[in-house]
């Protein structure tokens, strides 16, 4: 019998798309997965497995029969196409992205009962990441009993922050319960802090990081350690975002439910998944979309987003106490040139200028020779992220 290959698989739940990727147990591991892929459209009847292998080649493109597939039929499906296809493989870990940490959690940890009851208990505090998550490491669990599931927090990079940057003004007693500023994408930051020396002599210095996905978030970094976040308590705070809010007056939430009879529901689902760039739009939460479209509301939409983003870069900079590099991440942060474009020239009074060719290429280093702050686009990579801390924490 041929010796089968280890490998450690990662998996990224989110609120509506699951992704998967097989990293090879090598020392270091590299940056590159065996294989990648994800489930998109999750409670749509257009939802879809596509899956791409170490050169990039495509290598699964299929539908998910149903009407509004489920997470858990959606994770079903991606898990039977992957262990029909990479028989080959024996997994040796398994390493989730799990949004919230809670005021428990500060590091990746080993899932046993106890540690999956508390994650449990975290999902009131993300009602749209957490129940995934955990569904996740259940699957898993049932699926390849004998193999570590690892947990890595979104929330664990942020707990660097000064106790004032994790404080809401409100009364003692509600932060004493852990209502506080807990931050999010801390596994994309984490990354980009590994990776920045690379790039840039001012890595340790100040440096906001701004994570542009369809959830979408900023944090300033001194040291490479977190010293404030756009995202608070829950995963709407901050920026606007694909279909979420961001930042808005708390005041108007009571209006809207005295005036208008909203329920929290009601709240929920505006807050969550009809706002942002598609609920400004009208049209669409894809930025793609939105950039080639030449109707008003998707430009208004798109100026709404980038003015949020400088906005909160002013802010993150007076927390950082200046700012020496600005790095532009996530879907958004690494493919839309006229995204970093618009924030750049927003930002020119913190002495950031940007070489329009090399924004263009979305080269790494955008700044052009006369800035005085280092801006970047860096790929983020979350997933070699909890592999990477999968085979630390198990010393595989
Ligand atoms: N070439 C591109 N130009 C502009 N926007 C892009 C491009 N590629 C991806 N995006 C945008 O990136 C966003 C998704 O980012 P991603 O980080 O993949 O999201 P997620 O939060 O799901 O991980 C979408 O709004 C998409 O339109
Ligand atoms: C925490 C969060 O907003 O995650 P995502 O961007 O994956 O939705
Ligand atoms: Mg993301």
């Amino acid at each position: 019998m041929s010796q089968k290959k280890q490998g450690i698989l990662t998996i990224n739940a989110g609120s509506s798309s699951i992704k998967f990727a097989l990293f090879p147990l090598d020392h270091p591991i590299s940056p590159q997965a065996e294989v990648s892929g994800q489930i998109d459209g999750i409670g749509t009847n257009a939802t879809k497995l596509v899956a791409h292998d170490r050169a990039g080649e495509r290598i699964a493109n299929q539908a998910i029969a149903g009407d509004a597939v489920s997470h858990s039929a959606a994770l079903d499906a991606m898990l039977q196409w992957f262990l029909a296809t990479y028989t080959g493989w024996q997994i040796v870990a398994v390493g989730h992205r799990v949004v919230h940490g809670g005021e428990r959690y500060s590091k990746p940890i080993i899932v046993d009962t106890t540690v999956l009851g508390h994650l449990e208990s975290f999902i009131p505090l993300a009602p749209l990441h957490e129940p995934h998550n955990v569904a996740g490491i259940k699957a898993l669990q049932a699926l390849l009993p004998e193999v570590p599931q690892i947990a890595c927090f979104d929330t664990a990079f942020h707990r660097s922050q000064p106790d004032v940057a994790q404080l809401f003004g409100l009364p003692r007693a509600l932060t004493a319960e852990g209502i506080k500023r807990y931050g999010f994408h801390g596994l994309s930051y984490e990354y980009i802090a590994r990776a920045l020396p690379q790039h840039s002599h001012r890595a340790n210095g100040r440096v906001v990081v701004a994570h542009l996905g369809n959830g979408a978030s900023m944090a300033a970094m001194v040291n490479r350690k977190c010293v404030a976040t756009t995202l608070g308590f829950s995963t709407i705070d901050g920026l606007m975002m694909g279909t979420r809010c961001g930042n808005l007056d708390p005041g108007l939430i009571l209006h809207l439910m005295e005036t208008k009879g909203f329920t929290v529901k009601d709240m929920t689902r505006i807050l969550y998944k009809e706002s942002g760039l598609l609920g400004v739009s009208g049209i669409s939460q894809d930025m793609r979309t939105l950039l080639a479209s030449s109707k008003p509301e998707a430009h208004e939409a798109v100026e709404l987003f980038c003015y949020r983003i400088a906005r909160e870069l002013g802010s993150l900079a007076a927390a950082a106490g200046g700012l020496d590099a600005l790095v532009f991440t996530g879907g958004i942060g690494e493919h839309a040139a006229e995204v970093r474009r618009r924030v750049c020239l927003q930002s020119e009074w913190l002495g950031i200028r940007v070489n329009p060719e090399a924004n263009a290429r979305h080269d790494i280093v955008i700044s052009a020779g006369n800035s005085s702050v280092d801006v970047l686009v860096v790929p983020t990579n979350e997933e070699w992220m909890m592999a990477h801390h999968a085979q630390t924490l198990l010393a595989l």
